[in-house]
C-alpha cells in the first residue's frame, strides 16, 4: 500500500524568528515541524513546541510540532530554515553579527549536511547575503537548494508603505526590492505598481524617496522600537510564504537571495534578486533590465554585501 507521507521541516534556532515561523507553518498545515536549538535550550525549546501543539485543537491544525536539540530528529527534512544566531540591537548593523553567526552558521549546515542531504534549505541569520554564502560553502549543496531570505521581508515593508500613503490594500500593491539585505538595498520603483497602475503616476518623487529610504532601514526602525532585539513576525511570514512556494511547487516570482553566476554581471556573490521559487528551489533567476542610476545603485549594494564577506572568519 502506498502511504503518502507529510512533508518534513526543520526550524534551526528556536528564538523569535524561529519559533514563530514554526507556529506559522503549522498554521498553514504545511508539514510536520521539529524545531532545533542548542542543548543548554533544549528544556524551553521542548515547551514552546508543547505550546504550540496544544493550541493545535483550538485552531484545527494536525502539523505536528517537536521542539529538540538532537539533529536525528531532523532526519530526511525537505526543507529547513535556518534561524539560528544572535540579532542585533539598537545602535548596532547587521553586519556586527557576522563572526558570531558565521560561527554558528557553518556548525548549524555541518549537522544538516549530514541528516538532510537533499534538503532545500532557506537562511535568515544576519547579515544573510554573507551568512548564504557561509551555508553554501558549509553544505555544498547545489546553487538551486541554498537560497537566503531578504527580499519578501524588504519586499513586504515596502509594499506596507505604499498602501499606507495611498490608502489602498495591501493586496493590490506589487514591488520589488533587489540588491543585499543592508542599507543600500534597491527598491525599484519603475516596477511598482497598485491595481496595475504605476506608482510613479499616484504618488510625488518627494515622498516615493521618503518610502524608498524608510524601506530600506525598516530593520533597523523595528530594532529601535523592540529595543532588545530585532523584528520576527514579517520575517517569519516571509519564510513562511517562501517555504510555502517550495513545498507546493508554486513556481512564485520572489525577490530572494540567490548565487550569481553572471546574472547582472556579478559572480561568485549570493545577493538579492527577483527568481521561480518552486520545488527545484530557485529554478530560474530574471535578470531585469536597469538603468543607469539603478545599476549604479545595485553595485553600491553590492560592495556593501562584498564588503561583508571580506571580513567572514570561518
Ligand atoms: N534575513 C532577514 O530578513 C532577517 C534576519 N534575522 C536574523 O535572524 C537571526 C535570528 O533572529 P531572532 O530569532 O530574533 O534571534 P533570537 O535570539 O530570538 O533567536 C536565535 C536563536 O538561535 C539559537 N542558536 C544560537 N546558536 C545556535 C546553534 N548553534 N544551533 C541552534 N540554535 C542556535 C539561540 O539559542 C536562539 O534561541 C538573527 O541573526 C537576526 O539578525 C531576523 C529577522 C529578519
Ligand atoms: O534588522 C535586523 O537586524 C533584522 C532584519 O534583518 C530585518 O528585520 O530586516
Amino acid at each position: 500500500m502506498t502511504v503518502i507521507k507529510r512533508k518534513k521541516i526543520t526550524v534551526v534556532g528556536a528564538g523569535f524568528t524561529g519559533a514563530t515561523t514554526a507556529l506559522m507553518l503549522a498554521q498553514k498545515e504545511l508539514g510536520d515541524v521539529v524545531l532545533v536549538d542548542i542543548p543548554q535550550l533544549e528544556n524551553p525549546t521542548k515547551g514552546k513546541a508543547l505550546d504550540m501543539m496544544e493550541a493545535s485543537p483550538v485552531q484545527g491544525f494536525d502539523s505536528q510540532i517537536k521542539g529538540t536539540s538532537d539533529y536525528e530528529d531532523t532526519a530526511s527534512s525537505d526543507v529547513v530554515i535556518i534561524t539560528a544566531g544572535i540579532a542585533r540591537k539598537p545602535g548596532m548593523s547587521r553586519d556586527d553579527l557576522v563572526n558570531t553567526n558565521a560561527g554558528i552558521v557553518k556548525s548549524v549546515c555541518e549537522q544538516v549536511k549530514q541528516y538532510s542531504p537533499e534538503a532545500i534549505v532557506i537562511i535568515l541569520s544576519n547579515p544573510v547575503d554573507a551568512m548564504t554564502y557561509v551555508a553554501y560553502q558549509s553544505l555544498g549543496f547545489p546553487k538551486n537548494r541554498v537560497i537566503g531570505q531578504s527580499g519578501v521581508l524588504d519586499t513586504a515593508r515596502y509594499c506596507t508603505f505604499i498602501a499606507e500613503e495611498l490608502n489602498v490594500s495591501v493586496e493590490d500593491v506589487r514591488g520589488f526590492v533587489l540588491g543585499g539585505h543592508g542599507d543600500d538595498m534597491v527598491p525599484l520603483v519603475r516596477y511598482s505598481s497598485v491595481g496595475g497602475i504605476p506608482i510613479d503616476t499616484l504618488i510625488s518623487k518627494e515622498r516615493i524617496q521618503e518610502i524608498v529610504q524608510r524601506t530600506r532601514v525598516g530593520g533597523g526602525e523595528i530594532v529601535n522600537l523592540l529595543g532588545n532585539g530585532s523584528a520576527y513576525y514579517a520575517p517569519a511570514a516571509s519564510l513562511v510564504q517562501m517555504t510555502e512556494a517550495v513545498l507546493k511547487d508554486k513556481k512564485r516570482i520572489l525577490p530572494i537571495i540567490a548565487y550569481l553566476e553572471g546574472e547582472y554581471g556579478y559572480n561568485d556573490l549570493f545577493m538579492g534578486v527577483p527568481a521561480i521559487l518552486g520545488g527545484g528551489g530557485i529554478e530560474k533567476i530574471f535578470e531585469l533590465e536597469l538603468t543607469s542610476e539603478e545599476k549604479a545603485a545595485l553595485e553600491k549594494s553590492a560592495d556593501s554585501v562584498r564588503n561583508v564577506l571580506k571580513i567572514v572568519n570561518v
